[in-house]
């Protein structure tokens, strides 16, 4: 069978007829505003996971709602769980019966959703039975080799269908498997974490579920983005679970079910990116309120990273609430007002905040380089390709590496030229091209509805914030 490479699926044309080119709106001046963002995708995910392994009913709030956490949910009721929206705009989860064989074969979908896929299979390995799991085409290109690895360490089948350690597979789980049997040894892992972080918080994550505990190890090269293991280890131990870090990369996670629990997601500071990306490419300023004081989420680096491209950031802490604060980010200006962005030398270990960041290095005027993002190529879509072949519809050429990606700054490269951009059905390239939109008049984003991945309002709230005559005329 031929199967698509990520050579194809990444080769700039053709482009799917479907799908519509959304105009970029044009910053006619410093973009000035303040917004609104919704819940975090990475924590939602989390939570709804661990209210659904949780010992009684749990509420959430502020959990966001998109393509990713949609799939979470629907996966987490196959399995059990039951989720009644509350009128408060509150969620009551109703958790799985965890160790109670399913009462028949449950199919997964994972859509693009790299949580769903990583975190699910575990948690489907707390009922004995079979569970197919399967996604987009783009979903069957991303690395699992670790999971399949790892449910098989715990004693658990797997028979993949297509290439080895990708979707779509089928795991069985007998009742005697690790995860599922109350007597034996606390089950051990070793997991090969160096393609994503979400191997080994998939498995903490279940292991909140498991009779005996999990010890879990991870074995190869760095793993990237930790700070996406740390909220996993945080979210636990907010939650009562008691998880231990044993060594470097090393953890254990002691037998017991999560208390019942009320929780609050923290709005998106992953998506926050683009909003304050605005402040900086047009020299106005852009204030994200409720931004928390203390946070796990790798959004947090906007608050060092945009400072490398001039702009000054300010956290003004809440007087009645010191969880929380507005952060508001100013672009710089030259003398006669115009924005002024410099080159931000190299910015290391960017994670999912790359393609923002890559918008900003190709409006700079100096060089940028951002390294130790190799793992990109198996997120959404191979996100060094994407962005190096969209910065070549703008007629900027990038030095791609294996890790790392050069950008030469419009003082070497020139003025960017308007092009339709590609989004490869990831939500950040099409984040990526709105930021270049603002000051590329002509730009447009191919299927910008890619965005309800992570945030389905993300037209709505960019073009209220940056055009916002547009959006008025738009709902006359
Ligand atoms: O656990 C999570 O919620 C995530 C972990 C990271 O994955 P990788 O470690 O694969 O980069 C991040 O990029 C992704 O957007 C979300
Ligand atoms: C890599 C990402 O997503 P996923 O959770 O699908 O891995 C991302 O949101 O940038």
């Amino acid at each position: 069978m031929t199967r698509p490479t990520r050579a194809a699926a990444h080769s700039p044309a053709p482009r799917p007829d479907t799908a519509e080119t959304w105009p970029a709106p044009v910053a006619r001046g410093p973009v000035r505003g303040d917004v609104r963002l919704p819940g975090s995708k990475s924590l939602t995910n989390r939570h709804l996971v661990l209210a659904a392994l949780a010992d009684g009913p749990c509420v959430l709030h502020g959990v966001l709602e998109s393509r990713d956490t949609a799939l979470m949910r629907t996966a987490l009721t196959a399995l059990g769980a039951r989720f009644e929206p509350l009128s408060d705009g509150g969620l009551r989860v109703h958790p799985m019966p965890v160790g109670e064989p399913l009462a028949g074969d449950v199919a997964v979908d994972c859509g693009l959703a790299g949580t769903v896929m990583r975190f699910v299979p575990f948690v489907a390995a707390l009922r004995p039975g079979r569970v197919r799991f399967d996604g987009d085409a783009g979903a069957r290109l991303r690395p699992m080799a670790p999971v399949l690895d790892a449910l098989r360490q715990l004693g658990v089948a797997v028979v993949e269908e297509g290439e080895p350690g990708r979707l779509p597979f089928t795991m069985t789980t007998r009742a005697d498997a690790a995860p599922v049997a109350p007597d034996g040894d606390v089950p051990e892992v070793a997991v090969d974490a160096s393609g994503s972080s979400q191997f080994l918080s998939a498995a903490l994550l279940a292991a909140a579920g498991m009779p005996r505990g999990l010890r879990l190890r991870h074995t190869g090269e760095a793993v990237p983005s930790p700070e996406h293991v740390a909220m996993t280890v945080g979210v636990l131990r907010a939650l009562e679970v008691d998880v231990t870090e044993t060594g470097p990369g090393a953890w254990t996670v002691a037998p017991g079910r999560v208390p019942a629990h009320e929780a609050a997601v923290e709005p998106d500071l992953s998506n926050a990116g683009p909003f304050l990306a605005a402040a900086v490419a047009t020299g106005g300023s852009v204030t994200v309120p409720d931004w928390p004081t203390r946070t796990t989420q790798i959004g947090d680096r906007w608050r060092r990273i945009l400072p490398q491209f001039g702009a000054s950031v300010a956290l003004t802490v809440d007087r009645t609430d010191r969880s929380r604060g507005r952060l508001t980010v100013t672009g710089a200006v030259h003398d006669d007002g115009t924005p002024r962005i410099t080159g931000a030398g190299e910015i290391a270990d960017t994670a999912e905040l790359a393609p923002t960041a890559a918008a900003l290095a190709l409006l700079a005027s100096g060089p940028t380089r951002l390294t130790g993002i190799g793992h990109l190529r198996g997120h959404e879509t191979d996100r060094l390709a994407a962005l190096t072949a969209e910065a070549a519809r703008l007629g900027i050429t990038v030095d791609e590496g294996e890790t790392a990606l050069g950008f030469p700054g419009t003082d070497a490269s020139g003025p960017l030229s308007p092009a339709a951009l590609e989004t490869y059905h990831d939500h950040r390239m099409a984040t990526f091209a709105a930021v270049v939109g603002l000051r590329v008049p002509g730009t447009g984003i191919v299927d910008v509805a890619t965005t309800a991945k992570t945030m389905p309002d993300f037209p709505a709230l960019w073009t209220a914030l940056v055009a916002p005559g547009d959006a008025a005329e738009e709902t006359r």
